[in-house]
C-alpha cells in the first residue's frame, strides 16, 4: 500500500502582479525519489520555498503527513522532518567537516546549560550517540576519511556532499535538493546519484529534487513533475515525460 506523505493542492504564489506559481497540484509518496524539472523562471525554487515555510501560498494548500502547514514556520517544519540544500553552498567553511554536520543535529540543541556544565554519564551518552549518527550520514556520503577537514578545503562536489550530510542529520524525513548536481562533473555526478540512491534506501525518506540534469533526473527519480510559467505541465515517469510535446516545447521554447 502506498502512504502519501506530501501534497500541495491548487498552490498559489504571488509576488504583488507575478504569479510565481500557478494552480499546481501533485503529490509524494512514501519513500519516492520525484524530481521538479522546468526551464528557468518555471516557480521550482518558489515552490521549495513555500514547502520550507519561507512563503506562503496566496491560495490553495500545503498538506505535510496529512497536515495542512501553510503557515508553518520553517524551523518548525525542520522538527517536522523537512529539511533542504541550497542552490549556493551554505556551509561553515572554518569548521570542521564533521562539525557541520554535528551543528545541525537536532541532539546538538537538546541539550540544557546544566548538562553541558556537569556532563553527567546520561549527556556523554547521549553525545555519543549523536556523534555516531553523524558518522553514520557522513560514511554513505563518502566523507567518513575526511571529518577533521575544514569544510571550505573540500573540492566542490565534496562541498555539495556535505551540504546533503548537513541536511540528513536534521534526522529529516523529506530531503528537499536544490540543485544538488549544479556545477559538478561526470564522476562527481555519478557519486551523487549512488549517495541519493542509498539514502533513499537506508533511511526510507522522501527525496524531491530539483534538477537540470535530465539524464540524471531520469536514472534517478521515481516520477518526475514539470513546471512550466509557474503551472504544472505534466507529471509521470521518465518515459511519459520525456516523450510529451509540450515538455520540448517548454525546453526548446517552440512548437514541434
Ligand atoms: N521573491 C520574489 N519576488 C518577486 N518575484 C520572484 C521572487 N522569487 C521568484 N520570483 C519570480 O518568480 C518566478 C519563478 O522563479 P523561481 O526562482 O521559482 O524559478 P525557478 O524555476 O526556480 O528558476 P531557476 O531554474 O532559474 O532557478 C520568476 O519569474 C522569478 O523572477
Amino acid at each position: 500500500m502506498t502512504t502519501e506523505i506530501l501534497r500541495l493542492d491548487e498552490v498559489t504564489v504571488k509576488f504583488g502582479g507575478l504569479v510565481a506559481v500557478n494552480q499546481v497540484s501533485f503529490h509524494m509518496n512514501k519513500g519516492e525519489i520525484l524530481a521538479l524539472i522546468g526551464p528557468n523562471g518555471a516557480g521550482k525554487t518558489t515552490l521549495f520555498n513555500l514547502l520550507t515555510g519561507i512563503y506562503t501560498p496566496t491560495s490553495g494548500a500545503v498538506l505535510y503527513k496529512q497536515q495542512v502547514v501553510n503557515k508553518l514556520k520553517p524551523y518548525k517544519r525542520v522538527e517536522m522532518g523537512i529539511a533542504r540544500t541550497f542552490q549556493n553552498i551554505r556551509l561553515i567553511k572554518n569548521l570542521t567537516v564533521l562539525e557541520n554536520v554535528l551543528v545541525a543535529h537536532q541532539g546538538c540543541n537538546s541539550e540544557s546549560v546544566w548538562s553541558s556544565i556537569f556532563l553527567s554519564k546520561k549527556t556523554k551518552e547521549n553525545r555519543q550517540a549523536v556523534v555516531n549518527e553523524c558518522m553514520e550520514v557522513l560514511k554513505i556520503v563518502g566523507l567518513e576519511s575526511k571529518i577533521d577537514e575544514f569544510a571550505g578545503n573540500l573540492p566542490y562536489g565534496e562541498q555539495r556532499l556535505l551540504e546533503i550530510a548537513r541536511a540528513m542529520a536534521t534526522k529529516c524525513q523529506l530531503l528537499l535538493l536544490d540543485e544538488p548536481a549544479a556545477g559538478m562533473n561526470s564522476q562527481e555526478k555519478k557519486q551523487l546519484v549512488d549517495v541519493i540512491r542509498s539514502l533513499s534506501q537506508k533511511y526510507n525518506i522522501e527525496i524531491l529534487l530539483i534538477e537540470h540534469d535530465i539524464r540524471m533526473v531520469m536514472s534517478i527519480a521515481d516520477r518526475i513533475v514539470v513546471l512550466d510559467h509557474g503551472k504544472k505541465i505534466t507529471e509521470g515517469i521518465g518515459s511519459e515525460v520525456q516523450n510529451n510535446p509540450e515538455v520540448i516545447k517548454a525546453y526548446l521554447g517552440e512548437d514541434i
